[in-house]
């Protein structure tokens, strides 16, 4: 078997969006040049894992909302102990809004393969070019990996937004994403919505209300268990890993979210936090 790689303008809604599409056999992924952000990922046709929110947009510097965006150097708001004018730094760094330059593509036999890469002249702590790829590998599962060779101090994020609807035989509602079970999480989370650090009895958890965690130590492989599918996440380079969803209020607040938004998915996202300068290598494999 082999794959095919094209060029082309716009995804779903945003009909101007610098995008490549990968094709696999049956599966075909796309990722947008601008954040180098996965958008969409069928491992078989009409079978859309990843949620992408009919209201995103990618004009005047936003992050597109949805997929799977790239949050570097760093995750959340800028740490005021690392970063000189944190309070002026945007969440989740520099890159979800850069168009990212073609590195390398290749049609194999055995999958699909491109990569993108950005380089920053200067990061608010490091005075020389720094350049992060993000490779994508579409076969049977799809694999992301996000590299930076420099030893520096930097997070990073695979901020992955699953489609709840591929998941489960029912229509999705607020009910439905509550039966989804996450599993391989640790037992040990900052609870970001009490802002308190929370212990749990398993590494399991379900969603029935606005959660926000960031759990260490998660295990190697995640899943999202529905009752047709489950989805496996393989994660490598990750010290931590983020659940989210934003509930009804939350959504209703957000500009780029329909207000039924927190019903149609559930981010679960590979995470390297801790500063020590190192290279980067951060690793997600999705299969369904
Ligand atoms: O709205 P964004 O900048 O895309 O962030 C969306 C969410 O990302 C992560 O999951 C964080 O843990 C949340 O606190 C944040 O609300």
């Amino acid at each position: 078997m082999t794959g095919m790689i094209t060029e082309q303008t716009g995804f779903a809604h945003l009909s101007d969006l610098p995008c490549w599409q990968l094709r696999f056999g049956d599966a075909c992924a796309v990722i947008s040049s601008y954040g180098a952000q996965v958008l969409s990922y069928q491992p078989k046709p009409e079978q859309e894992v990843l949620w992408l929110s009919p209201l995103s947009s990618w004009h005047q510097q936003q992050a597109i909302r949805g997929g799977i965006p790239i949050c570097w150097p760093w995750f959340g708001p800028a740490d005021a102990n690392i970063l000189p004018d944190a309070a002026t730094q945007p969440g989740h760094g520099l890159v979800r809004n850069r168009l990212w330059q073609l590195h390398h593509k290749a049609e194999l036999e055995s999958a699909t393969q491109l990569t993108l890469k950005v380089t920053l002249d200067t990061l608010p702590h490091i005075a020389s070019p720094v350049t992060l790829y993000l490779q994508l590998t579409l076969s049977n599962t799809l694999t992301i990996e996000l590299r930076c060779d420099a030893p520096i101090a930097q997070q990073a994020a695979l901020h992955s937004y699953f489609a709840i609807a591929p998941l489960m035989a029912s229509t999705v509602g607020s009910e439905t994403i509550q039966q989804i079970q996450i599993q391989g999480l640790s037992q040990s989370y900052m609870d970001k919505v009490s802002g308190q650090p929370t212990q749990q009895a398993n590494d399991h958890a379900h969603i029935d209300s606005e959660t926000d965690r960031v759990y260490r130590q998660p295990a190697a492989e995640m899943k999202l268990i529905g009752d047709k599918h489950s989805l496996t996440l393989n994660q490598a380079g990750q010290d931590h890993a983020v659940l989210w969803n934003p509930w009804q209020q939350k959504s209703q607040a957000m500009p780029d979210m329909p207000d039924d938004g927190y019903q149609h998915f559930i981010c679960l996202e590979t995470a390297r936090l801790h500063w020590q300068p190192m290279p980067l290598l951060l690793k997600q494999q999705i299969r369904l």
